[in-house]
């Protein structure tokens, strides 16, 4: 469970994130939404630990997040960054490796159960065949497919995602929040993705909150805020939203 009190944080000189309350509990899978400068991948930062709080609390399984250790943090978290910053030649099957440091205790060889959690996120995020590449000389979907296999090696309970599949082709995109629902619903693991794509969110997550300015503007089930009022005020642009057909789901078309 993740509880946020009262959360005001930003960067010297500048308030992002305005007194911003709410709890993800167990089991979520919640899309974060708002236009640019919103305040989303500051919120993500805030909740990984690397923007502080200036006042208000963050609260990670009931304990502070800022007395949770690197490590035991990143066993029950992981966290794929807007930024993805790799800039040595690695393999990108040791950089999927690279997830399971938190699980591995100094100078200890890989286990068999690291080696079953890399083959399975490289299998779920379609990157076998990249095994062997460099990290530093694949395409930048392909790059975000492997930090998402990083992730899902790191086998935490907490995923959160700031536009972490971006630059995939739409069937990598498909392919990976398959993966996050299944292991969602099966698992239980909690997502929290930032996300712009209206419609991707739509279509995965059960709960959207919607940011801008740095507040919360609306937060609730997909079918109770994800509708015109909530989106031409976020957006300030005219929008229609339907139903599926046949399906629970809504989908957006922004009007030109
Ligand atoms: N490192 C930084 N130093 C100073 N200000 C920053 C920094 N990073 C972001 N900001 C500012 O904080 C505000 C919120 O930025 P943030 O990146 O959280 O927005 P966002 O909702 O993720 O936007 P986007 O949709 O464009 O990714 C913006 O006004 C931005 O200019």
């Amino acid at each position: 469970m993740i509880r946020l009190d009262g959360v005001t944080c930003g960067y010297a000189g500048q308030t992002v994130l305005k007194d911003l309350s709410f709890l993800v509990r167990r089991g979520e899978f919640i899309g974060v939404l708002g236009p640019n400068g919103a305040g989303k991948s500051t919120l993500m930062l805030a909740l990984s630990g690397i923007v502080p709080v200036q006042s208000g609390s963050i609260e990670i399984e009931g304990k502070p997040l800022a007395r949770l250790k690197t490590r035991e943090r990143a066993r029950l978290m992981a966290v794929v960054a807007q930024d993805i910053d790799l800039r040595f030649p690695f393999r990108c099957e040791e950089v999927v490796r690279m997830g399971r440091y938190p699980h591995q205790k100094r100078w200890q060889m890989e286990s068999p159960e690291d080696e079953a959690a890399v083959r399975r996120a490289l299998g779920a995020t379609d990157t076998a065949m990249l095994a062997k590449r460099l990290i530093t000389a694949v395409s930048g979907g392909e790059k975000q497919r492997v930090v998402m296999a990083r992730s899902l090696a790191q086998e935490t309970p907490i995923l959160l995602l700031d536009e972490a599949t971006s630059a995939m082709d739409i069937h990598r995109k498909l392919l990976i929040f398959r993966v996050l629902d299944r292991l969602n619903r099966e698992d239980g693991l909690t997502v929290v993705a930032v996300l712009h794509d209206v419609n991707l969110a739509a279509l995965f997550c059960r709960r959207m909150i919607f940011l801008k300015n740095g507040e919360l503007v609306a937060d609730g089930a997909v079918d109770t805020v994800l509708n015109a009022d909530v989106l031409e005020h976020v957006y300030e642009t005219p929008v229609m939203v339907r139903e599926i057909e046949g399906t629970e789901k809504r989908q957006v078309v922004f009007l030109p």
